[in-house]
């Protein structure tokens, strides 16, 4: 039985790559250093991998910045606007990919990069391919051969990871009219197939093709493109090996097309999807093929321990049908979503002996899938791997750290109005007129301002004792009246204090929360650079104090002006955090909803009279299939109004989101009924607001005019003609002026130039309105 991996964790266990990366970008180092430490980090992994035992190592899974965009390259898919940076003469493959993953402003030119969005429901973010209708594929990277070849180098024969090319196209974004993206596989495979190729004669026996396009709502066209690519590749390619991999959900309906697939392996995902393995072992045609299952029994997107138990009996029920040699065991998905390693975390007073017995990060997960596949041969009940195993679950189990009766018999008494603010939206906005005294077309920002390395050091100086927490508090409100004074000058409605005083928006509060736990290193890749720690939610959940109050009264306290407090939304802390599998998440979020809750009232006691509750997390949320979207949307939407409602009606609640599609979820977010939603838009040049004006939703809306995510300055012009672009859809008296997110990402020089813009774009909108009346 071969275990292998479909992906390892990439930004380095002490976020070297990120750093790396950061420094290119700055021109502190060159592009050989920065591909030296990214050479060091496939290096390391490929050992770390080898050391555990695993059987089939994956290339390729490394990327500098992002897989889809290494795809994008691969294939040639290279947006038009890009093309001025091609020079024949030099090799200018990492000036594009960096441009279209930041933008490029230099030299001249002014470039905007790719959109980003979510990959799949997780907290990982993709860029987004481009197509157009006449789009035309040629190779324009060899960085898959290239990592194969440096494996190889090493003694290791690795099995290469690519995007398969169905789920490439699915997750493209047609730039024009008229074309439907599916009609461009026949011109996309050939590049697929010269790849595979040249992998093949180079020496590659497996390659896994990444299709979690197989566990989406799929039409009958795009199950048949499945289909007719791997009759083609297939035959193009032999004897090359293809695992075609599956995760992040069951098959369900997708199931007779992937279990049909001309491939010679296929995985799928036991932990979201183990329904599909019974109806797999019954299925005659694939039983009677020669085809492998790779069983994904290691949760590749929790931090618990696996069950060797439960997995054990999903191996050897496939091995009673299948036999040994046709199974495979392996992670659920890429590793790419769990931290690096548990023994990194050694401080106690951080992550507990009792606690960190339970838990498996990447590379104890592969030790995992190491054990499970040795001790399947073996009488596993003696075998000491398997008692351990079993302890640790057992000790989770039965912990008292975990139950807080005083917290489940307060969730279990929320009542209907609990969900009700007093009264309907219309009613407050007028009370909410009187008393906040804001003109037309308010203007604000999301939260954060720029986590300079001066902010981000106080911190780690704390940690260090280096400083002591009176002389960061002081810091930290010098941070915030310097932000106040600036946001006044330039003239902002509603100022924000800049939430200097946080790591991340949702590590801080679990650091804040009971029934939390967080790591000193469990970094996980967001996008590019950027890495969150997510906390780990193991018991009952409770706030022991104010979480807020203190900075958000120290900013309004020294400010005429209104300033926002700023809260993260039980969903997204539920969603950007770990979860307990031993209850429903819904009764996890409402535990984090009721906590939320207290904070709001509390704030609103401290005088602050308009409060962001952040949901970014909401879309991300939403499962994978359709049919299961009204529940959650149901106790999603539930939770942050439970966190919401405790105000008067003259408090201002807004809520804000990113990187989100909001067409097919509209009423649930006109159902949250915060006041104001302020949301990302400028990317996708407003395309957003047409749910919303087609929806007739009622709120005030902030659709961003400039996109956070890159270091870009925007124009005036750029940011009138896309707010005359939403008021053609919302009234002049709902329309908020902001940026798209915060701006914790970006540096001050940017960061001030762009405000000023806005402030002139908002300004100049009064002016034409005034003009107009
Ligand atoms: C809004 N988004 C968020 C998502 N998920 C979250 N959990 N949080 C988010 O804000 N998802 C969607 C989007 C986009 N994603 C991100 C994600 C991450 C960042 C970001 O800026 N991350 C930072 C790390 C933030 C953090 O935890 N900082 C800590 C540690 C700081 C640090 O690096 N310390 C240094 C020492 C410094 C010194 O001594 O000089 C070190 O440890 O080496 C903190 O501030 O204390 C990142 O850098 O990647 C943005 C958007
Ligand atoms: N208040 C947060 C929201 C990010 S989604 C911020 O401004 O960073
Ligand atoms: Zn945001």
């Amino acid at each position: 039985m071969l275990s292998h991996s479909l992906g390892y964790p990439r930004v380095g266990s002490q976020r070297e790559l990120k750093k790396a990366n950061e420094q290119f970008w700055s021109g502190k180092i060159n592009r050989e250093e920065l591909q030296k430490v990214a050479r060091k980090i496939r290096h390391q992994n490929w050992e770390i991998q080898r050391n555990a035992g695993i059987d089939l190592i994956p290339s390729n899974d490394f990327s500098l910045y992002d897989q889809v965009l290494d795809t994008s390259l691969m294939v040639g898919a290279i947006p038009e606007r890009y093309h001025q940076l091609i020079d024949g003469k030099s090799n200018r493959e990492l000036d594009i990919y960096f441009a279209m993953a930041r933008g490029y402003q230099q030299n001249g030119l002014d470039i905007k990069a790719m959109e980003m969005t979510k990959w799949f429901d997780t907290n990982y973010h993709y860029l987004v391919p481009e197509f157009t209708r006449n789009q035309m594929f040629s190779r324009y990277s060899d960085k898959v051969l290239l990592e194969f070849e440096d494996a190889l180098q090493k003694g290791i024969k690795t099995k290469p990871v690519l995007i398969g090319p169905v789920t490439y196209l699915l997750l493209g974004k047609e730039k024009e009219d008229g074309f439907d993206k599916m009609d461009l596989l026949d011109t996309l495979l050939p590049e697929y197939i010269s790849i595979l190729k040249e992998l093949s004669s180079r020496g590659a026996e497996w390659v896994q093709l990444d299709e979690p396009g197989l566990v989406l709502d799929l039409s009958h066209k795009q199950k048949l493109a499945f289909q007719s690519a791997y009759e083609q590749i297939r035959e193009a390619v032999q004897p090359l090996k293809i695992l075609v991999a599956t995760y992040f959900g069951a098959l369900e309906d997708n199931l007779s097309t992937a279990t049909g697939l001309c491939i010679d392996a296929l995985h799928i995902d036991l932990t979201r999807g183990a329904e599909s393995l019974p109806v797999i072992l019954s299925d005659e045609d694939f039983v009677l093929s020669f085809k492998k299952l790779s069983l994904g029994v290691v949760d590749g997107r929790n931090i618990w321990k696996n069950d060797y138990q439960k997995s054990l009996e999903f191996i050897n029920r496939a091995i009673e049908v299948l036999g040994e040699n046709r199974v495979m065991v392996a992670p659920s998905c890429s590793l790419l979503h769990s931290p690096h390693d548990l023994d990194l975390e050694t401080n106690e007073n951080v992550l507990t002996g009792e606690i960190k017995n339970w838990m498996a990060f990447a590379k104890q997960k592969l030790n995992e899938v190491s054990h499970l596949a040795r001790l399947v041969r073996t009488d596993w009940e003696l075998e000491e791997d398997f008692i351990n195993n079993q302890n640790a679950i057992a000790s989770r189990k039965n912990s008292s750290l975990i139950h807080k009766p005083e917290v489940k018999k307060r969730a279990e008494s929320i009542v209907d109005a609990d969900f009700e603010r007093v009264s309907a939206f219309s009613a407050r906005q007028m009370l909410q007129l009187e008393k906040l005294e804001l003109p037309l077309f308010p203007s604000t920002t999301i939260g954060s301002f720029p986590q300079t390395d001066e902010v981000r050091k106080l911190r780690s100086d704390l940690k260090k004792n280096v400083i002591t927490i009176d002389q960061y508090e002081d810091r930290i409100r010098e941070e915030i009246i310097s932000s106040l004074r600036w946001q006044e000058d330039l003239g902002i409605d509603v100022l924000v204090h800049g939430e200097f005083e946080r790591n991340d928006m949702v590590e801080y509060f679990g650091e804040s929360l009971s029934g939390f736990v967080f790591t000193q290193n469990g970094w996980v890749q967001s996008y590019g650079s950027r890495c969150v720690k997510p906390p780990i939610i193991f018991g009952d959940v409770e706030r022991p104090e104010p979480m807020t109050v203190k900075w958000s009264a120290f900013a309004q306290a020294n400010s005429e002006k209104l300033v926002k407090g700023m809260l993260t939304g039980p969903v997204t802390i539920l969603q950007w955090s770990f979860v307990r599998d031993d209850q429903p998440r819904k009764d996890t979020a409402f535990q984090i909803g009721l906590a939320i809750r207290d904070e709001v009232v509390d704030l609103e006691k401290a005088g602050i009279k308009v409060i962001q509750i952040d949901e970014p997390a909401i879309r991300e949320g939403l499962p994978l299939r359709k049919s299961a979207w009204q529940n959650y949307l149901k106790w999603a939407v539930d939770a942050f109004r439970l966190s919401a409602a405790g105000v008067a009606d003259q408090t201002q609640i807004h809520t804000h989101m990113c990187y989100s599609e909001f067409n097919d979820i509209i009423d649930s977010i006109a159902a949250m009924d915060a006041d104001v939603i302020t949301i990302e838009t400028s990317r996708s040049q407003m395309e957003l607001l047409d749910a919303f004006s087609a929806f007739n939703y009622p709120n005030e809306i902030g659709p961003g005019v400039y996109d956070i995510h890159s270091p870009r300055v925007p124009t005036v012009d750029e940011m009138v003609t896309l707010l005359e672009k939403a008021l053609k859809v919302i009234p002049a008296r709902n329309l908020w002026v902001n940026p798209d997110c915060g701006l914790k990402t970006r540096k001050w020089p940017e960061t001030e130039a762009a405000l000023r813009n806005m402030i002139s774009a908002a300004n100049l909108l009064r002016e034409s309105v005034a003009v107009g009346q």
